[in-house]
């Protein structure tokens, strides 16, 4: 594994709410990915790891510290410059596949290849090989309604990749899957990162599957801990 840094949070701070009802969630955090690492996020409810996703992937600022995506300082980007960096270098999954009803799964794919100015045919091919590697190529002409949860899971996995980004974020993936499609939607998810070379941080409650990543972190008052066995 090669050893470069493709994501660092320093001394981050998040809090919500103001006066006494601040909630101070992220307190002083330290975090990162090295290219090709996968590392999962298991922490108890509420403790902060969707914020964590947020603060990392540029969906949120936080109110002190440093995210330092491919070697950029993000902190005082402007908010188009920041967009720019987690259309290139973020893919999201989470709980919910976040589909778009009206395309086909196909379409969805293609989508931020197109956003990203790849032409139809680029993205066309580019999500067709996707949706082979999820092992659903058969159902790219399906909409999200006509798919299994499944089946939805993958295509917004194979979503979140086709702009080949540097880190992939995913808040609970499985979350809402029965276990056994979890484990088969998990392993497809695990061997697309590991293929692609992918840094990932994926927060889960499931131990069985953070115990298939590279590294196991948590949270405990407002810091990340690893806990790698
Ligand atoms: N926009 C917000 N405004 C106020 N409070 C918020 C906001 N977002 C999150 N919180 C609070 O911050 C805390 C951490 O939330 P977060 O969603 O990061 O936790 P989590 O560990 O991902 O939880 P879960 O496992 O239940 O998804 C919670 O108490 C939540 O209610």
């Amino acid at each position: 594994m090669a050893s470069k840094t493709v994501l660092s949070l320093t001394g981050i701070d998040r809090q919500y709410g103001q006066g006494e009802t601040v909630l101070n969630i992220l307190k002083g955090a330290d975090f990162s990915l090295r290219r090709g690492e996968t590392v999962a996020l298991v922490a108890p409810s509420g403790t902060g790891k969707s914020t964590l996703l947020h603060v990392a992937g540029l969906l949120e600022h936080p109110d002190a510290g440093e995210v330092t995506i491919g070697g950029v300082a993000c902190q005082g980007l402007s908010d188009d410059r920041r967009t720019a960096i987690r259309r290139n270098s973020v893919g999201f999954v989470y709980q919910f596949h976040h589909l778009l009803p009206e395309f086909s799964a196909l379409e969805n794919i293609m989508m931020p290849q197109l956003i990203a100015g790849l032409s139809k045919q680029e993205a066309r091919e580019r999500a067709s090989q996707l949706l082979d590697y999820m092992r659903i190529g058969h159902r790219g002409d399906h909409r999200p309604a006509e798919l299994s949860g499944g089946e939805q899971q993958r295509v917004a996995i194979a979503r979140a990749v086709a702009n080949a980004p540097l880190i992939l974020l995913a808040d609970e993936p499985t979350g809402n899957l029965d276990p056994e499609t979890a484990s088969y939607v998990f392993s497809a998810l695990e061997a697309l990162v590991r293929q692609s070379g992918l840094a990932a941080l994926i927060a889960t409650h499931n131990h069985d599957l953070a115990a298939r990543m590279d590294r196991c972190v948590t949270l405990i008052d407002g810091k990340v801990v690893d806990y790698t066995a």
